[in-house]
């Protein structure tokens, strides 16, 4: 029996290229923001109408480097000395005329002494903040041997799944990294409208070549949606060595663009009609069995559809 809660279908109003910045980024904040500018106008001039930067694009990433390099973002617009990378990305949004998801940031409570969050922030083509994502799965694993990472010693979670409307083309999820892992997160969003799920990400070289690539195809399966994985290129004299590999992952789970470890700039032009098709050709959307199980996106769901009012 096929649900009578068909979901709606993903409108991507039309076509549209997504570029993933692979960005090569050292401990200089300040250098870092004007290298991802200039990637990010490359990347526009390329054709680019929506651009994505890396998890933790302007610091090292690990939980040392959180506080140090934290700004606060809230009220929003933030005073320019309590962000500079607010204003920088929200300048480079405007200045390449695209949308801009800017990666992740390290936040800081306004309120709360020494709380933080792992936090993106979504510009539209003017510049103008449309919606915030604060990491809700912190990521804390503990491989024996090989890899160690406890963000919640320092890092406290969000509480939403995030829905982004950009008036141009239509809705994506924004999620972060770690947040790949949890397929509620990407049904909901998926199931809200949504035609990509975009995470900024920094997987390693013990868990990217398990899952990084297995955790896009699975969003995008599972959905029946693009989806794109962008990481910082890889710096084996940093403190965490990236795996690399961004990646955008087409609705039938085929990786259509794939970055190798360095940095690079990988983009794809996404487009309603393989969406439909491949919906059309495996029609999950409508055999879904919600009087078998219940709909992830239905109920109590803390979730925000943001955009401009
Ligand atoms: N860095 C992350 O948040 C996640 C990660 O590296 C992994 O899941 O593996």
């Amino acid at each position: 029996m096929a649900s009578s809660l068909a979901s709606p279908s993903p409108v991507l109003k039309k076509p549209v290229k997504l570029a993933c910045i692979q960005l090569a980024a050292g401990s200089d904040k300040q250098a870092n923001l004007e290298h991802a500018r200039s990637k990010v106008l490359e990347a526009a001039q390329a054709g680019a109408g929506i651009i994505v930067l890396p998890e933790c694009f302007n610091s090292p990433y690990g939980c040392d480097f959180f506080p140090r390099y934290a700004e606060t973002l809230l009220p929003s617009p933030p005073p320019r000395d309590q962000s500079p990378s607010f204003h920088a990305l929200s300048a480079m949004a405007a200045e390449a005329g695209a949308y801009l998801v800017g990666g992740s940031i390290p936040e800081r409570d306004p309120q709360v002494p020494d709380r933080y969050y792992n936090t993106s922030l979504t510009f539209d083509r003017r510049g103008r903040l449309l919606a915030t994502h604060r990491k809700v799965h912190l990521f804390d694993i503990d491989i024996p041997g090989k890899i160690t990472f406890r963000e919640s010693d320092v890092l406290s979670p969000g509480n939403k799944v995030t829905v982004v409307d950009l008036p141009d083309y239509g809705r994506i999820g924004v999620a972060i990294c770690y947040d790949v892992r949890f397929p509620e997160l990407a049904a909901i969003a998926a199931r809200k409208g949504c035609f990509a799920l975009v995470y900024p990400g920094a997987f390693n070289l013990t868990t990217g070549p398990m899952h990084w690539k297995l955790l896009a195809q699975g969003r995008a399966v599972d959905n029946q949606v693009y989806v794109a994985l962008c990481s910082p290129a890889r710096d084996v004299s940093g403190p965490y060595h990236a795996w690399g590999h961004s990646m955008i992952v087409d609705p039938l789970a085929e990786v259509v663009v794939e970055a190798e470890e360095k940095e690079a700039i990988v983009s794809w032009g996404l487009d309603n009609g393989k969406i439909e098709e491949v919906r059309r050709n495996i029609p999950l959307t409508t055999q879904r069995r919600f009087d078998v199980y219940p709909d992830v996106s239905q109920g109590d769901v803390k979730f925000t559809e943001e955009g401009l009012p």
